[in-house]
């Protein structure tokens, strides 16, 4: 089937500029010349230390290439550079570039920089981020590390007081970083101000062996990032420079005096940058996932329609599309979504930077939270569906999607636990809810100003507004429902924390559906800003798919069920109008096969021939007879016979 439309410029609205999508094609090619970028053999048949050997040597070859390939001043050069030749599982520098160097221009001062910033971004020292510890993640409260200020050698004093407060987590802290961003408790004449962030040299320069004080190491195999060596980190009164206390925010002076920060939650913008760039790279994740099965699924032939003389491409199921179509509309959704928060975290920096004023904190906080933890599990979600549309062959890891849920769902869980995050959201739309109910609808932020509208009657959704309207009068019905819950128990005598606990599960549905307004209505507008009418045509079907798709999936909260009917119909044609463009709008994203890792999802289509060779080349068919089988399952064979 042809597509309706030009990839490129697809590719163009993806990557929000024909520059960027054209250097990304570039530099896809440069790295295909260089075979010393390339993986030695499938990382799948490596174990552990290959892997993180393989992961290091080609991050030093990347270092020497780099500077022919890309300009290494361009950001989203150097992420699309990374993409293609680290791939996914993790490296030395996974969390230099992601928290440690953003995390240092967001904490540190002038003199910090000109201290640690050169050197950095030089590949000097290597550093990463470490704040979870072995016994607490999510309640940063009760950290255990501590930070003491001795005003005598105007020295902070870290000290890991248990097992519990080892750091335990932190990614490329075990083998590859001689430096970390340390959260700790600050503790100023035995009173605790509570976790900020010290710049602390963990190995020696030269010799890269722990120094004295410092006990770090692997924590050992995960579910993926195996690549990666994330570590835990112990320290026994540690002492460092007073100058290694992050200072942009909140200081120490020489004599102990603390001045604070202008928000007591400035400290968290590493996580909340991370945060801010989830939805695009979840939906980059999915997008690699629907491309091997989308591919796979124009290519394998099972079962007859009409035509009994030749079986028919399994992408013309209509549960197949039902699996994977969906999904191709999340992932354009959270790239749109996700381009227009992380712009919205570029002018809260420069806010909080430049003048001083917090005061989006809050309503970022409150969005990020909420997003992140709707898109990673809807990714999850995809790429999972992704895997069964692929049948047996999706199970192999020459498809490579299990590694990429992996990576996906990993993000269920850092920077935020799903949960614990959906909750932080809840306080937000709690909070709004109260205004209104006390009269004060006009300090609503403009996210949350629907919570005000009366409800109307349900009605079928014709145009996109009308569905819009529906998904917000379902969002604001949760969300005042979740609320009076709460504030009944609470009139009731009930503490806030134990209401609060018993309204949890109301909580986070609230959560999840503003979210997946604010991502529908991000959708909706970036699709109708776009100037060319044949993209616009094609991503108008895909946004029919999401808005019927979404309210389908969030049925239960229509008053009116009967609608659902008609939703399905419209659902049901919408999967038809997009299967002519659906391979396109995957290829739109230009992966290479480098860069995907999959003998299934190769752009040549030849599946079978490929995965043939695939086979041939494990490790267990270098031999005919395996020593395991002279050793164990020969003689007992033989010992059967006699
Ligand atoms: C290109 C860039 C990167 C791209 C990346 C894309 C894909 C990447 C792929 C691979 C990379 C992998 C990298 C993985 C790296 C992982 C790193 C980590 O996981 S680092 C550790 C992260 N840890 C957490 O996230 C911990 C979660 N917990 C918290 O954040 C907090 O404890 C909390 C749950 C938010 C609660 O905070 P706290 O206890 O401090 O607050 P309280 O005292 O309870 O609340 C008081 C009020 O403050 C509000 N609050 C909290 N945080 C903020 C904030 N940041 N801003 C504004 N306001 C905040 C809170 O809501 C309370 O408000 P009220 O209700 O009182 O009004
Ligand atoms: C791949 C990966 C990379 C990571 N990288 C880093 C890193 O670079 N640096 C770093 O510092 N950390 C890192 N982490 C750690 C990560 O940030 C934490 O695991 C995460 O914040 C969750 O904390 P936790 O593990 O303590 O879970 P817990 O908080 O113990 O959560 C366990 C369960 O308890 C529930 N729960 C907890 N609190 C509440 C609550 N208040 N209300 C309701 N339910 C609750 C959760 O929902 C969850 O179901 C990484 C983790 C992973 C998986």
């Amino acid at each position: 089937m042809t597509a309706t439309f030009d990839t490129d410029r697809m590719a163009a609205v993806i990557y929000g500029s024909e520059k960027l999508a054209s250097r990304r094609r570039e530099i896809s090619a440069a790295v295909s010349r260089i075979p010393e970028l390339h993986d030695s053999r499938p990382l799948p048949f490596m174990d552990r230390l290959e892997k993180v050997t393989e992961m290091t040597r080609k991050l030093a070859a990347l270092n020497k290439h780099l500077p022919d390939i890309i300009d290494p001043n361009d950001y989203e050069e150097g992420l699309h550079l990374y993409h293609e030749v680290m791939g996914m599982e993790g490296h030395p520098l996974a969390l230099h570039e992601v928290m440690f160097i953003p995390g240092l221009i967001g904490q540190g001062s002038d003199e910090q920089y000109e201290k640690w910033l050169g050197r950095a971004r030089r590949r000097e020292i290597i550093g990463c981020y470490a704040q979870t510890e072995l016994g607490h993640g999510s309640n940063l409260r009760s950290l255990e590390t501590t930070a003491s200020y001795d005003p005598s050698t105007r020295e902070f004093i870290i000290h890991t007081p248990q097992i519990t407060a080892l750091k335990w987590w932190p990614g490329a802290l075990g083998k590859s970083s001689n430096y970390a961003i340390v959260v700790a408790n600050l503790i100023i004449r035995d009173r605790n101000l509570g976790p900020h962030p010290f710049m602390v040299q963990l190995r020696d320069e030269e010799t890269h062996r722990p120094l004295q004080g410092i006990t770090v190491g692997d924590i050992g195999p995960k579910m993926a990032f195996n690549g990666g060596d994330n570590g835990f980190l112990g320290f026994d009164n540690y002492r460092i420079p007073l100058g290694n206390l992050l200072n942009r925010h909140a200081r120490v002076e020489e004599d102990g005096i603390y001045v604070k920060p202008p928000h007591a939650k400035v400290g968290h913008s590493a996580m909340i940058r991370v945060r801010s760039h989830m939805a695009t790279g979840q939906a980059w994740l999915l997008a690699h996932s629907l491309i091997i099965a989308v591919r796979y699924s124009a290519v394998r032939r099972q079962g007859f329609l009409e035509d009994k003389t030749r079986e028919v491409k399994i992408l013309d199921y209509q549960t197949q599309q039902y699996r994977l179509f969906p999904s191709i509309a999340r992932a354009y959704a959270f790239i749109f979504c996700g381009f227009e928060t992380i712009r919205l975290y570029d002018q809260l920096i420069l806010d909080v930077n430049k003048h001083g004023n917090t005061s989006g904190m809050a309503d970022l906080h409150a969005l990020t939270s909420g997003l992140k933890s709707v898109v990673t599990y809807q990714t999850g979600e995809g790429i999972e569906q992704a895997r069964m549309a692929c049948g047996g062959h999706g199970y192999s890891m020459a498809s490579y999607i299990s590694e990429i849920y992996g990576v996906a769902i990993g993000g269920c869980t850092y920077e935020g636990e799903n949960m614990v995050m959906l909750l932080q959201l809840a306080r937000y739309l709690v909070k709004s809810v109260e205004l209104i109910k006390n009269g004060k609808s006009k300090e609503l932020g403009p996210m949350v100003a629907y919570l005000a509208e009366p409800d109307t009657q349900e009605k079928t959704p014709l145009e996109l507004k009308d569905y819009v309207k529906l998904f917000q009068m379902m969002s604001k019905r949760q969300s005042w429902k979740a609320t009076e819950r709460y504030l009944k128990l609470v009139e009731g005598g009930v503490s806030r924390d134990v209401a609060w606990n018993k309204t949890a599960v109301e909580l986070t549905r609230a959560s999840r559906l503003h979210t997946r307004l604010y991502i529908m209505e991000t959708f909706i507008r970036r699709v109708s800003s776009i100037e060319d009418m044949n993209l616009r045509m094609v991503l108008r079907d895909l946004v029919n798919v999401h808005v019927n798709y979404e309210l389908l999936d969030c049925g239960i909260y229509l008053h009116d069920v009967s609608l659902l009917d008609s939703i399905k119909n419209q659902l049901y044609s919408s999967l038809h109008s997009l299967r002519p463009n659906a391979l396109s709008l995957l290829d739109s994203f230009q992966f290479s096969d480098i860069q995907l890792r999959s003998v299934l999802g190769r752009r040549d289509g030849h599946v079978y021939e490929n995965l043939f060779e695939w086979a041939k080349s494990s490790p267990l068919n270098v031999s005919d007879v395996l020593p395991s089988v002279d050793r164990y399952l020969r003689p007992m064979m033989e010992k059967a016979k006699l």
